[in-house]
């Protein structure tokens, strides 16, 4: 198609919007009545198209281009094609995510996006925590939707996909409570503006922390699939996580600084160095099912990339039967036993603490951090911000793997402690249950499950492949902008 006699191309599963030009158009510039002076004829026809401009660190921005067609049905035919993205999307906002600016960010750099893009919302200002979970699980009309959108942080994402996957199982008869069963994937997407104070999710999807670009991807119908990982203990559901679950180190971080929220952001750092201090190490078994099949270790130099290794699904995943004699168990002291369901890159690590952890290939990569010295595992700590390879010391191990289970050695016997009742007992006297007469302390830490603390320690985690999409295309490489910046036909 051609601009005022160049030659311009626009990637079709890129364009925001179309619209038709009339010769008095008021949204009309100058530029079609120019073109047509130009050409000279009055049969043609022309349509401008908004379409995705890529900026830099992977940002997105609008742009648009006048194409003229010389006939007229062909014309009509392309802006019906491109017209031919109907979209309806649930949208729920927290208004008291990150900075509380939430609704600001939607209703000035999001809303107009969608209402030029010709998409109609449903937009649910939370009113309470789990507001948006709960209403995505009994009573959202889904059938509706072409997708569900996010307006806050990870904690506001993970209510999200609490509501969607439940509903998804309860919707196809899948038991959500038996760690046996092969969960059923949600067709609805899920979009992410990021609004709140830690947006890892949005970032490690689309490479950036910026509402115009999320909403561009929501915009052009995006799809990445995504792994999501069902938390158990023993016969019941406790989370789903699709990023971090960590105990020790990560485990003990998250529930110091939960107790100082009043500090702000900076409760991280503070706990971090704490717990740091601190150095607790706990003893128990982890047991795991290694990934069969798959491309790629956690070890190797690729990374999560558009299009590329984010995609794979490894040869037997999730529906086949799960080997028992496959399990490998693994007993001692440990400082941290992280699983890492992507790279978890942040602003803050941008390696991310797998670094080539895949979104959706159905594995975790297990990485279990054995009881050293502070000096050692300062080493391993430091070295997720540089080029060295953390997992490249004495003490540390990493496993891609389906499944895993978590047992605290105090607890191997019973049906494990709840923990909150534990730390009840603890303020009367920190006893070791198992062995009364030692006068041992024994140590609980206790999950980090995506930013949530969970109560119980002995868990059963089992990945499920692809359980969830989002409007998002993973990290594009640079050499990607290149070539799509270079014209190709529309
Ligand atoms: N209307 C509301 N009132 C209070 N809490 C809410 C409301 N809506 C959502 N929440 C809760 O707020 C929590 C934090 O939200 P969100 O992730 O958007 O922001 P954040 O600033 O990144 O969070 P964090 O404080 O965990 O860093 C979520 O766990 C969510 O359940």
């Amino acid at each position: 198609m051609c601009v005022a006699g160049l030659c311009r191309s626009v990637v079709v599963s890129e364009i925001i919007s179309v619209r038709e030009e009339e010769e008095n158009s008021s949204k009309d510039n100058g530029s079609w009545r120019k073109i047509r002076e130009m050409q000279g004829r009055d049969c043609r026809q022309a349509f401008t198209v908004s379409y995705v401009e890529r900026g830099r660190n992977h940002r997105w921005r609008c742009a648009e281009v006048t194409f003229v067609c010389s006939d007229a049905a062909l014309c009509q035919r392309w802006v019906l094609s491109i017209r031919e993205q109907p979209k309806q999307l649930l949208v729920y906002i927290n208004p008291y995510g990150g900075k509380k600016q939430g609704k600001r960010i939607y209703e000035q750099k999001v809303a107009p996006l969608f209402t030029q893009a010709g998409i109609t919302t449903q937009v649910i200002v939370t009113e309470y925590a789990n507001h948006a979970r709960d209403h995505l699980r009994a009573d959202a009309e889904l059938k509706q939707f072409d997708g569900v959108v996010c307006v806050g942080g990870d904690g506001m994402f993970s209510e999200i996909i609490h509501g969607l996957i439940w509903r998804t199982q309860v919707d196809s008869g899948v038991n959500p409570n038996s760690p046996e069963e092969a969960l059923q994937p949600c067709s609805l997407r899920i979009g992410i503006i990021p609004a709140g104070s830690t947006d890892c999710i949005c970032f490690a999807t689309v490479g950036t922390n910026d509402p115009v670009t999320s909403a561009l991807h929501i915009i052009v119908g995006d799809s990445q699939p995504m792994d999501a990982c069902s938390v158990h203990h023993n016969d019941t559901f406790l989370r789903y996580s699709v990023s971090l679950l960590g105990y020790g180190f990560f485990g003990d971080v998250l529930s110091d600084s939960e107790r100082k929220r009043w500090m702000g952001p900076a409760r991280y750092d503070f706990s971090g160095l704490k717990m740091f201090l601190t150095h607790h190490y706990y003893e128990g078994t982890v047991s795991y099912l290694p990934a069969k099949g798959i491309m790629g270790t956690p070890r190797d130099e690729a990374r999560c990339r558009s299009g590329q290794h984010s995609n794979m699904k490894y040869a037997n995943e999730c529906g086949s039967k799960l080997g028992e004699d496959e399990w490998r168990t693994v007993r001692g002291k440990f400082l941290a036993i992280n699983a890492a369901s992507m790279s978890c890159a942040c602003p803050r690590t941008p390696k991310g603490l797998s670094p080539a952890a895949h979104l959706a290939d159905g594995t975790t990569d297990l990485i279990l951090v054995r009881k050293c010295s502070r000096f050692d595992f300062l080493r391993h700590l430091i070295r997720h911000t540089s080029k060295d390879d953390q997992f490249d010391l004495a003490f540390v191990e990493v496993h891609r793997v389906s499944r895993f289970r978590f047992m605290p050695r105090h607890c191997q016997s019973d049906s494990d402690l709840n923990l909150q009742e534990f730390h009840k007992r603890q303020i009367f006297g920190p006893l070791c249950r198992d062995h009364p007469a030692c006068g041992c302390s024994p140590h609980y830490s206790s999950w980090n499950c995506d930013g949530e603390v969970l109560n119980h320690t002995a868990i059963d985690v089992r990945v499920h492949c692809q359980l969830i999409k989002l409007f998002a295309r993973g990290i594009e490489e640079m050499t990607v902008f290149e070539e799509v910046t270079n014209p190709c036909a529309i």
